[in-house]
């Protein structure tokens, strides 16, 4: 992959569009925000897994068994789902995040007032893509402002999200085609480190009268290092960017204070290597050192979900007092802060106070580029790929469950390397 500097628009989408969005005589401004999605139900809990893993840019496949995208998708989603299921189970069985994006979608859209309107589009399940830019076209809306509710720049979140988002615009909405613009990232947002470091301070002064051997350990959602080391994604450079700068507020905040700041990542999936150190690996030191307490800062998340409910307060809390630690306390997602729906708002006008930056260019700031044929994706036309995927997937249904009968199917994930 070709380094930053050397990633161009190609002639392909040259023209996309330089007009910057707003408000006509003909509807208001769409604020779409991005999202991940989670299943509501213990029954979506393996198509939704299914969705994800058939992403290519969630499972980056060699060319070589990019046919086979689907039907791997289908294997470890109905590999996944069992352990994943017993987890949204343990949280009430579905995930909370669409009524956290619901509401703060409805928030913002007070705090922006009648020119604009708001819209969730998630990436895995309801509401979809594309059913947040049939809305915003069916109520009128001429131009959008596109947001991604999450802070750091990754090719397997936001760039993912704008691969559908502008897939949805190209087909069926040429006037929000021609009149968008991406905030691409916010990683180093001044509201934004504000509000975080406003709610890690908030959790240090809960064990002023108890500890004074804590450590603010900031928790961000993993990715396999050969995102970053191969394919050229910026989250961990945004992810570390966000800790000084956080780490720099608290400590104005709190001056006093002989906490030390860490940082870990979590929810690897899979064999292969992703970011280190791991946060439960991360927990074990820091209570075999000798640590008693520990505030755990959910860093790449804005609302609460499966993640920070139960992998944090469940499991790695569990792993925390183990080892050791005592004083246990999670600092809550951004969810409902009304710093953050401020934030939000500002982060909305700043857009259309700069010059526009489409799709395209919000991935190629970030090292990515949407024009190219995705890995995991045949190069050429969709049809081919649609039409190779249908017959290798049964193929590979069939081989799967030969595996299945003969083999521990470990081994075949293992040697795939593949999520389960
Ligand atoms: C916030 C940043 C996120 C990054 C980066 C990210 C990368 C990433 N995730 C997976 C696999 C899974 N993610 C799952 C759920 C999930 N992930 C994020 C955020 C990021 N993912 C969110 C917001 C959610 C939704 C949580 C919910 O409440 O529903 C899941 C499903 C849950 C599970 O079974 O663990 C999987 C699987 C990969 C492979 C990846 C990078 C390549
Ligand atoms: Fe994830």
């Amino acid at each position: 992959r070709p380094p930053r500097a050397a990633i161009s628009r190609s002639a392909a989408v040259a023209e996309l569009p330089v007009q910057q969005p707003a408000k006509t005589d003909e509807g208001p401004i769409a604020v779409l925000l991005l999202n991940l999605g989670g299943p509501e139900t213990s029954d979506d809990v393996e198509p939704f897994l299914y969705n994800l893993f058939a992403d290519p840019d969630i499972i980056r496949l060699p060319p070589a068994l990019a046919g086979l995208q689907t039907a791997i998708a289908w294997l470890v989603a109905k590999r996944r789902a069992p352990k994943s299921r017993a987890a949204y189970d343990s949280i009430g069985g579905g995930s909370p995040i669409l009524e956290y994006t619901t509401q703060q979608a409805r928030l913002l859209e007070n705090r922006l007032g009648p020119d604009y309107k708001c819209y969730v589009a998630m990436r895995y399940w309801h509401p979809f893509t594309d059913d947040a830019v049939q809305k915003a076209v069916a109520d009128g809306c001429t131009s959008a402002v596109v947001l991604p509710l999450y802070p750091h720049f990754s090719i397997s979140t936001t760039g993912s999200s704008l691969r559908a988002l502008l897939a949805e615009m190209q087909a069926k909405a040429p006037a929000l085609m021609q009149r968008h613009t991406v905030v691409p990232s916010w990683q180093g947002s001044p509201g934004y480190v504000d509000v975080v470091a406003k709610l890690v301070a908030e959790q240090l002064d809960s064990l002023d009268d108890i500890s004074d051997t804590t450590t603010v350990l900031f928790s961000a959602h993993g990715v396999p290092v050969s995102y970053v080391e191969e394919a050229g994604d910026p989250y961990k450079r945004h992810i570390e960017e966000t800790v000084a700068k956080v780490t720099e507020n608290v400590k104005r905040r709190r001056p006093a204070t002989t906490a030390t700041f860490e940082l870990s990542f979590q929810s690897r999936v899979g064999p292969v290597k992703w970011l280190e150190p791991y946060t439960d690996t991360k927990l074990e030191e820091i209570g075999q050192r000798g640590c008693d307490s520990v505030v755990v800062v959910p860093i790449s998340f804005v609302s609460e979900h499966i993640e920070t409910l139960e992998e944090l307060d469940i499991e790695y809390r569990e792993v925390a007092e183990e080892a050791g630690v005592k004083h246990w306390r999670r600092v809550p997602a951004l969810n409902l802060d009304e710093d953050f729906i401020s934030e939000l708002a500002t982060q909305v006008r700043g857009a259309l106070a700069k010059p526009v930056v489409n799709s395209v260019d919000a991935c190629i700031l970030n090292s990515f580029d949407l024009t190219e044929t995705p890995v995991g994706m045949l190069p050429g036309v969709d049809e081919p790929v649609e039409f190779v995927n249908g017959r290798t997937m049964t193929v590979a249904i069939t081989l799967t469950i030969l595996f299945e009968l003969l083999a521990d199917r470990a081994s075949v994930v293992g040697l795939l390397g593949l999520p389960v």
